[in-house]
Order: C-alpha cells, then structure tokens, then sequence
C-alpha cells in the first residue's frame, strides 16, 4: 500500500450463497484520487459500493481505510470517519426544505445533540442558519433553499444530495450514478458540482457512460461478472480491447 492510499481492497470477494456476485477485487485508491467505475448490468458495482460503506460484509479479502482493516467496522461509524454515500434513488427527506435538510446534516455532523431531532437553543440555530445560507450560496444553490425537495426537479434533487454529502465533509465520496436519467444539462450541472469538490476528497463514482467520466475522472476501473477486468487511465480504458469487446459491444461503442 502506498504511503498516500485512501482506500485499498485486498482479494475481495462476495458471494450470496452460491452466487458468486464479486471475484478477488484488489484495489488501491489514493487520496484526491476520482475514480470511476464501471460495468455492465450486473457486474458487481453496487455490491462493491455496499462493501465498502459497511452496508454488507465481504465473504473474503479486507478493505483498509488509511491503513486500517475496516471489514467488521459498521456503515455509521465510516460515515463518520469521511466515508459518504449518495444513493441512485436519493434519500432526501421529501418534505422538508433544501435548508432543513442540510441543517439536520450539519447538526449531526456538529454532534451538538446525541438526539439530533431535538430543538437546538436559539444561538445555535441562527449559526446553522447562517452557516447553511453560506453553504447553498457557495455551491450556487441559493434560490433552492426555502424549496421543499419534493417540489424540485429529479435533476436539483440530485445536486442537493451532492451537496449534502459534501456537508457531511466526505474524505471518501462515493457517488452511485449521479447523472443517471438526466438530460445533458443536467448532467453538465452535477459534473461541474462534482469538479468543485475539494482536490483532497477521493470519489469513487459509479456511471454507465465513459464519456462522462472523460476529462473529469483521473482514473477508470472496469467490472465484468464481478471481476476486475480493466484499470486506467479513461483513454486507456476506452482503448483496450477486452473492454470493447466485453462491455462497450464489438462496435467499440463507449455507452453501456
Ligand atoms: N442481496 C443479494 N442477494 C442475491 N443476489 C444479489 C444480491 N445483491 C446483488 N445480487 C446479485 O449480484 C449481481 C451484481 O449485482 P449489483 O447490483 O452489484 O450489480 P451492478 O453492477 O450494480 O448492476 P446495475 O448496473 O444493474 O446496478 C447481480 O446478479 C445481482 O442479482
């Protein structure tokens, strides 16, 4: 393991009974490294993800967070050490404004309550309001900010989960197909959301199409029947042959 490596997967394997759904997945991400990651319906990619957060338990192999084994470690406890998710169906609260939800992320983060539903006392509360006003104006999502999130746009909806992730002040930031579904604006605005993340926060993000991953991810990892099947550069992966072959289809096409 390198001395700067964030993340690192070592002979990971899953498997749901007989199934073996992940096969020997080893893997080094570095710290502020973008990562995108890959594969055919199917793959593993999820599954991969839900390992990672601490949401299931690798079968064998380890996943070591700054050196340290993680494997038996649950989701809360990595959320809180800088391992965060967004998920491909949000988990926004519907109901509440874009600004509540991002004071209850950072409450929770502040650990002002060890039961954050409850009332915070007057000075706390105007200093969250301030500090989220902030926030929402240093991402350009202001005028969102007294909007319930039921009422956005599916697209608003996933830049607000972007940025809630941010708020939790992520060190690992893993990203499960935040463009999908969206029209190419839409997509232009969650890629320039994601190019404003701090240098030094690692993403791992899951995506179907390459040509989103191209000029905005430093590295691509590719999955095939749960396998690690390619591993470089985007043009690089975009070139290899097993990967046309496999995953884009014998046209060499990049779209899944
Ligand atoms: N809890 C489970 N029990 C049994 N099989 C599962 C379970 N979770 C996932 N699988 C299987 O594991 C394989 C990989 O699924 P996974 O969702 O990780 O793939 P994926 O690459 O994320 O696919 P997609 O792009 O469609 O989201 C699939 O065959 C799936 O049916």
């Amino acid at each position: 393991m390198q001395k700067n490596t964030i993340l690192s997967l070592n002979g990971i394997a899953k498997q749901f009974g007989g199934l073996k759904v992940i096969e020997d997945i080893t893997l080094d991400i570095a710290v502020g490294e973008k990562v995108g990651l890959i594969g055919p319906n199917g793959a593993g990619k999820t599954t991969l993800f839900n390992m990672i957060a601490g949401d299931l338990e690798p079968s064998s192999g380890t996943i070591s967070y700054f050196g340290e084994n993680i494997n038996k470690i649950p989701n809360f406890k990595r959320t809180q050490s800088g391992i965060v998710r967004t998920f491909q169906k949000n988990n926004l609260m519907a109901g509440l404004t874009v600004k509540e939800n991002l004071i209850l992320v950072l409450q929770r983060m502040r650990k002002e309550h060890k039961q954050w539903w409850k009332r915070a006392n007057k000075k706390n509360y105007s200093e969250l309001f301030n500090t989220a006003d902030q926030f929402l104006a240093e991402w350009g999502l202001s005028e969102h900010s007294k909007s319930l999130v039921k009422d956005l746009s599916y697209g608003v909806q996933r830049q607000i989960e972007i940025i809630l992730a941010v708020a939790g002040e992520p060190k690992l930031l893993l990203l499960d197909e935040p463009t999908a579904g969206m029209s190419q604006l839409e997509t232009d605005q969650i890629i320039g959301l994601i190019n404003k993340l701090p240098k030094d926060v690692s993403i791992i993000m899951i995506e179907h199409d390459i040509d989103v991953l191209f000029g905005n991810m430093d590295r691509v990892v590719v999955l095939h029947t749960g396998r690690l099947i390619c591993d470089g550069k985007p043009e690089e992966v975009r070139n290899d042959p097993e990967v046309k072959e496999i995953y884009m289809g014998k046209e060499g096409m990049v779209h899944a």
